[in-house]
């Protein structure tokens, strides 16, 4: 692929086009707001003037209710020799693009699972998508230039590309995605009057659970409104446990001895169950979820802390797979866990405690 245009210039589109950009692509940005096509180009993504001719690939990366549209438009224009586009939801596109008479053998489905609770052009990155899953859902009328396109795009991108039917995508998506959205942000919605001296006692658990709910509002009821039936399945059988959950907890209340017991049975399943649901959730680079053991580096709040610890690891040999950082609520300080191999955690410790580091247990 040497060409490209990119139509819709926010977090994805921008961090699609800086990622084809750096690999020697010629993209050209488009947006129906112009400065954000600037903005993006100014960040090194492309250009915002138009293309002479038709190019290799058009990225479509707008809203989902303005996807079949925008993608009409530029199949009319004859913008490309293959299209695609990245909306979280495939099922509704598809079924819009043909009621648009569209020619749906230059265009190809796609959804990448990576992203950011920040949108427009300034949050986007090159690396976004680094080895995390890409699906595509060819249709039997997709040509096999325009999935090879895809397949390019993907590997450009450094991502892993998942071929799956677009109305799978979307009840899985509804699992994966889009239902811990919404209770991400039911339980950030409970902080909205709670007591100052309540929320000052967040701590790492309740950002981890809220992180998403500082996502565009905008965006999502586009996203949920393109879902909303498998959605709501996932969010029923949820309700169904929250029900159970209360019962229990009442029954926990309870003067009765068999009705406590009975209490602690039913919080104790829910609880049992969510561990092996999320033992199931894959670790980096979509592989097997890894058992990495953690060492947990205390830090003050310092410039070159962070940058000073990885070097150490990297002295001591050790690859750091992946890392989390809890901040002590009113204190220039925090705890850096690093997650690597098993085998590393030892030598790891060792070498660390060797150059000064403190160690929490
Ligand atoms: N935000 C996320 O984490 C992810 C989003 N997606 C999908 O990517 C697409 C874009 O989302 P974001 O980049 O997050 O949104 P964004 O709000 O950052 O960017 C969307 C851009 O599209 C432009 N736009 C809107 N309507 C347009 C039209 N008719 N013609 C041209 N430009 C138009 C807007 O001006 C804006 O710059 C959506 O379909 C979304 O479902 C996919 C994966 C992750
Ligand atoms: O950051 C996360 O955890 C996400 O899950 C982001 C995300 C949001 C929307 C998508 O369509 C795909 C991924």
């Amino acid at each position: 692929m040497r060409t490209a245009v990119v139509i819709g210039t926010g977090l994805i589109g921008t961090s699609v086009a800086l990622a084809l950009t750096d690999r020697g692509v010629t993209v050209h940005l488009a947006d129906h707001d112009p400065d954000r096509a600037r903005t993006a180009a100014a960040r090194g993504a492309g250009t915002d003037a138009p293309p002479e001719g038709p190019v290799d690939l058009c990225v479509v990366a707008v809203p989902p209710a303005h996807v079949a549209a925008t993608l009409a438009d530029a199949m009319r224009a004859g913008t490309a020799r293959g299209y695609l586009d990245v909306a979280s939801v495939k099922g509704g596109p598809l079924r819009e693009l043909q009621a648009l008479g569209a020619d749906l053998s230059a265009y190809i489905g796609t959804h990448p699972m990576s992203g950011k609770e920040q949108s427009g052009p300034l949050a986007g990155s090159g690396d976004l998508f680094e080895g995390r899953p890409w699906v595509l859902t060819p249709t039997r009328d997709t040509h096999t230039e325009v999935l090879n396109l895809a397949l390019e795009l993907v590997a450009l991108c450094r991502a892993v590309p998942v071929v799956m039917d677009a109305d799978a995508h979307d009840r899985a998506v509804a699992l994966v995605s889009h239902t811990p959205q919404l209770v991400s942000s039911m339980v950030a919605a409970r902080l909205e009057e709670a007591e100052e001296t309540a929320v000052r006692l967040c701590g790492q658990g309740i950002r981890d659970v809220t992180r998403i709910a500082a996502s565009d509002p905008r965006m999502w009821v586009d996203i949920l409104s393109a879902n909303p039936g498998p959605v709501a399945d996932v969010l029923a059988a949820l309700a169904a446990d929250l029900d159970e959950t209360v019962s229990s907890l009442r029954a926990l209340q309870s003067a009765d001895d068999g009705k406590r017991r009975e209490g602690v049975t039913g919080v104790e399943d829910v609880l049992r169950r969510g561990n092996t649901g999320r033992a199931r959730v894959p670790g980096k680079h979509g592989t097997a979820p890894a058992a990495y053991e953690t060492v947990a580096v205390l830090i003050s709040d310092q410039p070159g802390e962070l940058a000073r610890i990885f070097a150490d690891a990297g002295r001591a040999g050790v690859n750091v797979e992946d890392v989390r950082i809890e901040h002590a609520t009113g204190q220039q300080a925090g705890v850096v866990q690093l997650m690597v191999a098993p085998s590393a955690a030892p030598l790891l410790a060792a070498s660390l405690r060797e150059r000064g580091w403190a160690l929490r247990q």
